[in-house]
């Protein structure tokens, strides 16, 4: 389908919806366009679908693939981000399908978390500033607290006995392969309440693009710590419990995106809060004559006019 649509769209684009297994569409929404883009990093997953959303543009991208044809680890993250940043996104909430590490966390709950514990093991990209300009941006916070608040503000458009937990840790581990039960009671004594393979660098990489970034995780699997027969998670179970789950992601989704379009959240959709946090990390770090011409094209692709302000 994505091929019969026009292949520009001529006003900015401030929200992104990233879908992940299981919701490489959202259900209801037609697209208007699809923007085949490149970046300095490649092309990102998929063509970005532009949706209408009450006359409000959002831009859709399927984190692993029109098809589900990349892996966790495959995931070109830094074209993804910088792709929505350059058609002017600011604002971005990620679905995720998680392992539940907490018995209160049911299959088909969803998760807002707000920390993450890294377990990727650096095979992938996760940073736009290097090969000669540095940068340290903030990430004690890793998702976005005004951003988490609308979602749980939406809570009451699900529909059936699911919870939205208010708050939780997001254990990403690398994978493809599930985790063993001896890593999984592992995560669980760290304080881990869902684990998935995606938030990371995904979330690094928001930060460091000055985006308001936030996960909505949808609980599919009790992981294996349970260690009850027949309940270790494997595919068939994420994805039965995701086609369950997309109706429900869709009336989330459409009442963030409501909320997102009034008038008072102008500024948080600008993410005006993290304007200027990437400018101030890189700048002052690498000198003038240590800086690399083709590191510093990059940045300025990421934040035209970076080097002349
Ligand atoms: C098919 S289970 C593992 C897979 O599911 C999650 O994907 P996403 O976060 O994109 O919804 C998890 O992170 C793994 O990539
Ligand atoms: N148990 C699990 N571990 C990692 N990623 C997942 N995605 C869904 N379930 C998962």
């Amino acid at each position: 389908m994505a091929s019969e649509l026009p292949t520009t769209f001529d006003r900015p684009v401030h929200i992104a919806v990233i879908g992940g297994t299981g919701l490489s569409r959202i259900p209801g929404y037609t697209p208007v366009a699809a923007l085949d883009l490149t970046t300095p990093w490649g092309k990102p997953s998929s063509p970005i679908l532009i949706l209408e959303h009450g006359g409000v543009p959002i831009a859709f991208l399927s984190r692993h693939g029109a098809h589900h044809e990349i892996a966790p680890h495959e995931v070109p993250a830094r074209a993804n981000i910088a792709a929505l940043r350059s058609i002017g996104v600011r604002s971005v909430i990620a679905f995720s399908a998680v392992g539940s590490l907490r018995e209160e966390i049911k299959p088909m709950d969803f998760v807002i978390p707000d920390q993450i514990i890294d377990r990727t093991k650096g095979i992938r990209p996760f940073t736009f500033f290097e090969g000669g300009v540095v940068g340290h941006v903030g990430f004690a916070d890793p998702f976005d607290a005004k951003l988490a608040q609308v979602v749980e503000k939406c809570a009451a458009a699900m529909k059936g006995d699911v919870t939205l937990h208010s708050e939780g840790v997001v254990v990403c581990m690398e994978g493809p392969q599930f985790s063993t039960r001896a890593e999984s009671n592992m995560y669980r004594s760290w304080g881990g309440s869902v684990i998935n393979m995606s938030a990371l660098p995904e979330a690094k990489l928001a930060r460091e693009a000055e985006l308001a970034y936030q996960m909505i995780c949808m609980a599919t699997d009790y992981d294996c710590w349970r260690n009850t027969e027949g309940e270790d998670v494997d595919v068939a179970m994420v994805m039965k419990y995701m086609a369950a789950n997309s109706e429900n992601a869709k009336h989330l989704v459409g009442a963030v995106l409501d909320e997102l379009a009034k008038n008072d959240n102008t500024d948080l959709v600008l993410a005006k809060h993290w304007e200027g946090s990437a400018q101030g990390a890189v700048k002052f770090m690498t000198k003038p004559e240590g800086r690399n011409p083709e590191a510093m094209k990059k940045v300025e692709f990421l934040f035209p006019g970076f080097w002349n302000e």
